[in-house]
């Protein structure tokens, strides 16, 4: 009994043993498990300060940012307004987030200023033979400045005038507003960078072009390091050609073509198309451009010089003299429908050679003939859409009667280069909004008027569910404001931020948004201009929609703009080049942005915007494609951002269909998407009307812009 009882006195004390232990170890869990509570939460305050720190240094910069220049100090009459941000944040770069938002930029010249820029005269300064073609080899030797057409080269060396600089002059000082492109004839100068020495030049190189090519300030500072002898163009003068010489071209092809009987009931646009296509091609003095019995399909314009006709009337016979053809004469029209065997030789018969606009069958079926038979369809069955009113829900918002002092803050969605976004209630209806206040003084500081009409007057037609409403304006003494539907999911950008990458098919679903926005305004002759997931909105189902409409404008269809804008990584060549820009550019960004969205990086990147507008130039094919990116995204890049903008999918003769038809989306529901009834790849987490926990915190503002009464925002 007694052996039982101490047996079970040890069972029990064995039992409390482990009853201790296990309560022992349940502590520890606990403690573990409070621990790693602690260092989450301790993490995540790490996070939240860095966040904050960032932050704050994104506001320093963007302080820093309204280091906008202006080129009227030198009255140069254009409107220059660059924020030039770069050389800080390679300062910050060792803290800051491995994705840094983006600053678009823009010089967009007023438009009575660009017309005053075209009817600048150019002023030649007398030079050798010698001397210009020395100075056409430096033109050609530089980077950036042989994509210019030798016409414009040509110019800029007529215009160039001599300037010297003695030993320790400083020609170039970094963060000056530039106005002149140099090259050096004799003598040697030194570039640095923040007090660093880059390189030295000498003679026969350019210097000073990029601040003017790309309307930004002095990118490095230029000292003498002997007497120089140098050629110089102004600012002005360099714009003008360059503006000019785009538009004269696309004027003198267009009157040449519009003349051809062929083409002669055609809409503008589909001439603008065809302009596009022509390519220009030179023959010497006794040159065949066309032989007899020859096959061929292209159809030619004399645009300069005389050409001869002769036709033999066999084989055998020796041809014999038929006419002369012109300036605005053309032949081989029927070459256009099928190959044509040549009825008559075209021979140049002008000492100074004969140039031809030529556009051969291929090009014309792919560019034109589709699009003229759905014109003329369209035209039989007299189709005529509607205009559909949105009118749901529209009353009882009540926007109408909807005032200023209706309107109550609930907190700051984001802040933007102009002012801040607040997520605003209306306190009669308890409706939300986005209501944006952008500061007049700061618009009017950065010459930036214009576009922000332009935005108020696009966003305001604008009805698509990819792309955010604006339902009304105000605007008080300081502020102007836009109140935008309210898209509570956050940017893409930040989830591009949290994620590093998307996979294809969620790629394929944000890419497709942007694509129906892009069908949306193009076919309305709208060119967006600013796309980057910074620009990219999610609601709350997931979908995204374009907002900031900065920088759209209105082009018209088969119209060309000239304004330098866009972020530097997604500019398309022909914005770098100056050569006139349409919507090809959105097509040439969305590849980008598809490029981005998958491997995280955008395909063309530099330390700097100059570095980063050279690899764009070297086009896409010098880029190496990530393995990530799969064969057909990359046959899809490839075809959106093609060098030459007639050529980019999206920009042909279906236009944007195209792009959907592209194999990537196969099998991908457009229907579904246009419905709202596809499920977008993420939800974003939006528990109620004001959570605003997908976006950053902004602490408050505490200075009051000064008031602007000029009256400019009449319209606003
Ligand atoms: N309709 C909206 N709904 C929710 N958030 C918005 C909305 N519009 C803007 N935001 C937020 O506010 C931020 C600032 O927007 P805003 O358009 O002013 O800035 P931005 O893109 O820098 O434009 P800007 O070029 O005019 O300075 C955006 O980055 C976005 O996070
Ligand atoms: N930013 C930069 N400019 C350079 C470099 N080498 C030569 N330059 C020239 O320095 C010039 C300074 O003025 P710009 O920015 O107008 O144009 C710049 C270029 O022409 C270089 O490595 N970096």
């Amino acid at each position: 009994m007694h052996d039982l009882r101490l047996a079970l006195r040890d069972s029990v004390k064995k039992l409390d043993d482990t009853k201790n232990t296990m309560n022992k170890l349940h502590t520890d869990y606990d403690n573990q498990i409070r621990k790693k509570d602690e260092v989450i939460s301790m993490k995540e305050s790490i996070i939240k300060e860095k966040d904050a720190y960032i932050l704050k240094l994104e506001q320093e910069i963007s302080k820093h940012d309204s280091t906008f220049i202006s080129s009227t100090d030198f009255n140069d009459g254009i409107d220059i307004s660059t924020s030039n941000r770069t050389s800080l944040l390679e300062e910050s770069s060792t803290i800051k987030h491995q994705r840094t938002k983006r600053t678009a930029i823009s010089a967009e010249p007023a438009q009575h200023k660009k017309s005053k820029d075209l009817h600048i005269v150019l002023e030649p300064y007398v030079k050798s033979d010698r001397t210009k073609e020395f100075l056409r080899d430096a033109i050609l030797n530089n980077d950036f400045m042989k994509n210019l057409e030798m016409d414009q080269i040509m110019s800029i060396v007529d215009c160039m005038y001599p300037l010297d600089h003695p030993d320790g002059d400083l020609i170039i000082k970094e963060g000056d507003v530039g106005n002149r492109v140099y090259i050096m004839e004799e003598g040697l100068v030194e570039v640095s960078k923040h007090s660093k020495v880059l390189t030295t030049i000498g003679p026969g190189r350019v210097f000073g072009e990029l601040a003017i090519l790309y309307n930004c300030t002095r990118t490095a500072s230029i000292k003498a390091l002997s007497d120089c002898k140098l050629w110089a163009v102004n600012r002005q003068t360099f714009q003008a050609i360059m503006m000019r010489a785009g538009m004269q071209k696309q004027s003198d092809h267009f009157e040449l073509i519009r003349n051809v009987k062929t083409f002669e009931s055609l809409p503008e646009d589909i001439l603008s198309k065809i302009i596009d296509s022509l390519a220009e091609v030179s023959y010497a003095d006794g040159e065949h451009i066309v032989r007899q019995g020859a096959k061929g399909d292209t159809f030619y314009v004399v645009a300069r010089g005389r050409a001869q006709v002769t036709q033999a009337k066999s084989k055998w016979d020796t041809p014999i003299y038929d006419r002369h053809l012109e300036r605005g004469d053309s032949f081989g029209e029927d070459a256009l429908q099928a190959e044509e065997t040549r009825p008559f030789n075209v021979i140049a018969d002008d000492p100074n050679g004969v140039t031809c606009l030529v556009l051969d069958r291929q090009c014309y079926r792919e560019m034109i003939a589709d699009e003229l038979s759905r014109l003329k369809r369209e035209e039989s069955f007299k189709i005529t859409r509607k205009i559909t009113t949105y009118t749901s829900g529209e009353e009882e918002r009540d926007l109408k009667n909807l005032r200023l002092s209706d309107i109550e803050i609930v907190c700051t969605l984001g802040v933007g280069g102009f002012g801040r976004v607040e997520l605003v209630q209306d306190t009669r209806t308890s409706y939300k909004y986005a209501l944006k206040q952008m500061k007049k003084q700061h618009i009017v500081a950065m010459k930036q008027q214009e576009h922000a009409m332009n935005e108020r007057n696009i966003m305001m037609v604008t009805r698509s569910d990819f792309i955010v409403r604006l339902y009304k304006t105000f605007k008080d003494r300081k502020y102007l404001y836009m109140l935008l539907e309210c898209c509570l999911g956050g940017e893409l950008w930040t989830l591009l931020r949290n994620r590093g990458t998307f996979e294809e098919f969620e790629v394929r679903f944000y890419s497709a948004c942007v694509i129906e926005a892009f069908a949306y305004l193009h076919s309305k002759g709208i060119v967006y201009r600013d796309l980057k997931p910074e620009n990219l909105l999610l609601d709350n189902k997931g979908y995204c929609k374009l907002v900031d409409f900065g920088f759209s404008k209105k082009v018209g269809l088969g119209k060309k703009t000239w304004t330098f804008c866009g972020t530097p990584e997604y500019v398309a060549p022909e914005i770098i080049l100056n050569k006139g820009h349409d919507m090809a550019a959105d097509c040439w960004a969305l590849g980008v942005l598809i490029f981005e969205l998958i491997s995280g990086n955008s395909p063309f990147s530099g330390p700097d915007p100059m570095k980063t507008y050279n690899i764009i130039l070297k086009g896409i094919d010098a880029i190496e494609f990530p393995r990530k990116v799969s064969k057909m995204a990359t046959l899809l890049i490839k075809r959106l951002c093609k060098e030459n903008p007639i050529e980019r999918i999206g920009y042909q003769k279906d236009g944007i269909k195209d792009i959907q038809k592209h194999q990537w989306f196969e099998g991908f529901s457009w229907e579904c998407l246009k419905k709202g009834t596809l499920a977008a790849p993420y939800t974003p987490k939006v528990e109620h009307e004001v959570d605003t926990s997908n976006f950053d915190y902004f602490p408050e503002e505490s200075t009051e812009p000064e008031d602007d009464l000029t009256g400019w925002d009449k319209e606003f």
